[in-house]
């Protein structure tokens, strides 16, 4: 997959005089390379002062005034063509920070925030290919800062979807934890969340958007991962699935409150109906594979939310990517194990979480002579968290490649 280019839209050019680009942060994930930048070429403080109303430095904004406008934008690679990703940011000049208009910057002493496996497996690489450093932050840590960020400082991030229907949800600041996260990448990863920074690792599972795609692509011949979303979209599972009916003579077993269409055993016709993989169609293979990972995914997030008492599951990383069909039958899956008690909720910006968690982390560290502190940190982070401050695109998602508009306020 070749990443399209990201639109960095009029004045905010970073190759434009004055452009900028700043907190460059990577996930790089089994799948895939998640980034996340900023990008701005005006201090609105500037502006501001030049037309001689009034002026504000980066530390002196306030809550009502934005210190800086720009663009916060998401891309990502598949971690297979990790060299696209080095190109694209070579090309964009998106690891020198502050330096792009210096002749000789001083690539050898920047420093880039990167979480996800890859930081560790691909650092060396890195170094290689662009001379910098990746600064290496734990995978978990990134995951419940990125959530926490995003359904604190943005508004209508979090919504439920079931039965078609995708509702936003409020969420209430003083009332937000505990909560279960279900990271879906590659694999699957369950936290318990209790606060900022406060989490524990509580359970994961190995069957996750990874092996959807891997069995899926050995099933199906896909050539690539929408194309196998796509063929499930068109699927029926139950001409593979064995359904409780199937084994009921077409009745429910409503002593124990399983429906007749109920799933009892994903794939299970194939035993008996004397078919080979060719005779079934790749739409209703992908479908049934579907079906059977966001089941077992969301059983599995129902049962460690009992454990620990949590109704609120939030559900992040790329298998949900916004697809209706997984996101209905994870929560139908909690909904149904959990009687209607717990809640399973999804979150627009799901698979950049790790990235953003990474990207916030720049400001977590006290000022010090490096020049990452220089370069990357050109105003004070936390000032993102100061209420709704980021707009959403108009549609709502966010694609392979898309920036959003948004003010940082000093905090
Ligand atoms: N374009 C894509 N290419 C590959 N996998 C994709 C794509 N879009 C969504 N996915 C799904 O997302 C999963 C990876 O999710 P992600 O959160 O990025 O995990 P990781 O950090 O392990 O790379 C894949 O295993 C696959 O199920
Ligand atoms: C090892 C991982 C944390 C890596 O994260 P990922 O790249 O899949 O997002 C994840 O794949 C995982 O939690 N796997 C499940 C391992 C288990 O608990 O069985």
């Amino acid at each position: 997959m070749d990443p399209k280019e990201v639109e960095i839209p009029g004045n905010s050019d970073p190759n434009q005089p004055g452009g900028r680009i700043s907190h460059l942060a990577l996930d790089i994930g089994g799948s895939l390379i998640k980034m996340v930048y900023f990008s701005t070429n005006y201090d609105v403080d500037d502006e501001v002062g030049r037309s001689g109303k009034k002026s504000l430095g980066v530390s002196s904004g306030n809550r009502d005034h934005p210190v800086l406008k720009g663009r916060l934008h998401f891309v990502k690679f598949q971690t297979s063509k990790i060299n696209d990703c080095l190109e694209f940011i070579k090309t964009k000049q998106l690891h020198l920070g502050g330096y792009q208009h210096l002749e000789a910057p001083p690539i050898d002493k920047i420093i880039i925030k990167a979480t996800g496996g890859g930081a560790h497996k691909y650092a060396d690489l890195f170094k290689e290919k662009l001379g910098i450093s990746l600064d290496k932050e734990d995978e978990m840590n990134c995951l419940v800062g990125g959530v926490n960020f995003l359904l604190k400082a943005v508004h209508q991030e979090a919504f439920t979807y079931m039965d078609g229907q995708k509702e936003f949800v409020q969420i209430d600041h003083n009332d937000l934890y505990p909560y279960l996260l279900v990271n879906i990448g590659s694999g699957v990863s369950m936290l318990k969340v209790d606060g900022d920074g406060k989490f524990e690792r509580v359970s994961g599972t190995n069957v996750g958007g990874g092996t959807f795609w891997g069995l899926g692509r050995l099933l199906t011949n896909c050539k690539s991962f929408d194309e196998l979303l796509e063929l499930s979209h068109r699927g029926n599972n139950r001409v593979i699935d064995m359904l409780v009916g199937d084994i009921y003579g077409g009745m429910d077993y409503s002593k124990v409150g399983l429906s007749s269409t109920a799933i009892a055993s994903s794939f299970g016709k194939a035993i008996s109906d004397n078919k080979e993989l060719e005779d079934y169609r790749p739409e209703d293979l992908a479908r049934s594979l579907l079906r059977m990972i966001s089941n077992n995914i969301g059983q599995i997030s129902y049962l460690n939310a009992l454990r620990f008492g949590l109704k609120r599951i939030f559900f992040g990383g790329f298998f949900i990517q916004g697809h209706t069909y997984a996101m209905d039958t994870i929560s139908v899956a909690v909904h149904f194990w959990s009687k209607g008690e717990a809640k399973a909720m999804f979150s627009r910006h799901e698979g950049f979480l790790g990235a953003l968690g990474a990207f916030r982390s720049y400001d977590k560290h006290g000022p010090d002579d490096s020049l990452v502190h220089q370069s990357m940190r050109p105003f004070p982070f936390t000032s993102f968290l100061a209420g709704d401050k980021i707009c959403s695109p108009p549609n709502g998602e966010l694609n392979e490649t898309e920036s959003v508009d948004c003010s940082v306020y000093a905090s």
